[in-house]
């Protein structure tokens, strides 16, 4: 069978006082397309490392990770993480809108290779704009506008400043932001922690939206089951271990029930 995700031998060692603690050692992990899997476990068993692990963004973590089995060696850490895309806990929105906001990973893009010796395509084309501007091109608020639409997300206007947002649009911007990146695997990080359970709700059923349509995504919660998860993986001491399976369909495309097997 073969995953969109697989990672193996995941370590984590933080430093210590004296010396390395190690967080967990040698895990395995795998989901398929289309899948969501929760994962739980005490505060500080080591969730986040594991996630950010998984994209790359943990300086103190190692293993051997797979994207639709090619090794992560075979890509560029920023195109690694373009594609298993880390949500985090607190929604991070820049820009004087909310327009802004969603367009900052493709700003930060066009910045990135405009500095570069031999500039892409992209920004050869675009060259004599800013930034900023080049962004609005390739993400027109029109797109913005439809997505957000899409998903449930009428009430929030484009040019608002993110600041006025309530905790649970700022968490539905957040999260469209990344959608809009379309990644193969969504890493979110307790991305309904302070939030009501009305917004947490409108918050996962936009995941659930995207994993209809193949999205495979991890889900690090602190609430209670949701029904929505095919697999709930706990980690606990350094083990991780899947917890319980329900019978949810993953996806359309994959037209299969799951829960036949472990894969923590
Ligand atoms: N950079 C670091 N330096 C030292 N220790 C760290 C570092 N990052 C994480 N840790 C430690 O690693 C352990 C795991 O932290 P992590 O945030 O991954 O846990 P968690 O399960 O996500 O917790 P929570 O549910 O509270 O968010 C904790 O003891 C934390 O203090």
């Amino acid at each position: 069978m073969q995953y969109v995700f697989a990672a193996s031998g995941m370590t984590c060692e933080v430093p210590g006082t004296d010396s390395s603690r190690t967080i967990f050692k040698g895990l395995r992990f795998a989901i398929e397309r289309g899948e969501i899997v929760d994962l739980v476990g005490p505060s500080g068993s080591g969730k986040s490392s594991l996630l950010t692990a998984f994209a790359q963004l943990n300086p103190h973590a190692h293993g051997s990770m797979e994207l639709e089995g090619r090794p992560a060696s075979e890509f560029t850490p920023q195109q690694w993480r373009s594609q298993v895309a880390y949500l985090p806990q607190k929604a991070l929105l820049t820009g004087s809108t909310v327009a802004e906001a969603i367009r900052l990973p493709w700003t930060l893009r066009i910045r990135n290779t405009t500095g570069t010796s031999r500039p892409s395509r992209l920004s050869r084309l675009f060259s004599r704009q800013s930034p900023a501007a080049q962004a609005k091109a390739l993400l027109p608020s029109e797109r913005i506008r439809a997505t957000l639409d899409s998903i449930g997300c009428e009430d929030i206007d484009l040019d608002r400043a993110p600041h006025d947002l309530s905790g649970g649009q700022a968490a539905r911007v957040s999260l469209a932001r990344t959608l809009l990146t379309e990644p193969k695997v969504l890493l979110a990080d307790e991305v309904d922690a302070g939030l009501d359970d009305e917004n947490a709700e409108k918050v996962a059923a936009i995941m659930a939206q995207y994993a209809d349509r193949g999205m495979s995504i991890v889900r690090i919660r602190h609430r209670p089951p949701d029904g929505r998860a095919s697999r709930i993986v706990a980690l606990d001491g350094g083990v991780l271990t899947e917890t319980y399976a329900n019978s949810r369909k993953i996806s359309q495309s994959n037209n299969r029930e799951d829960g036949q097997e472990a894969r923590a």
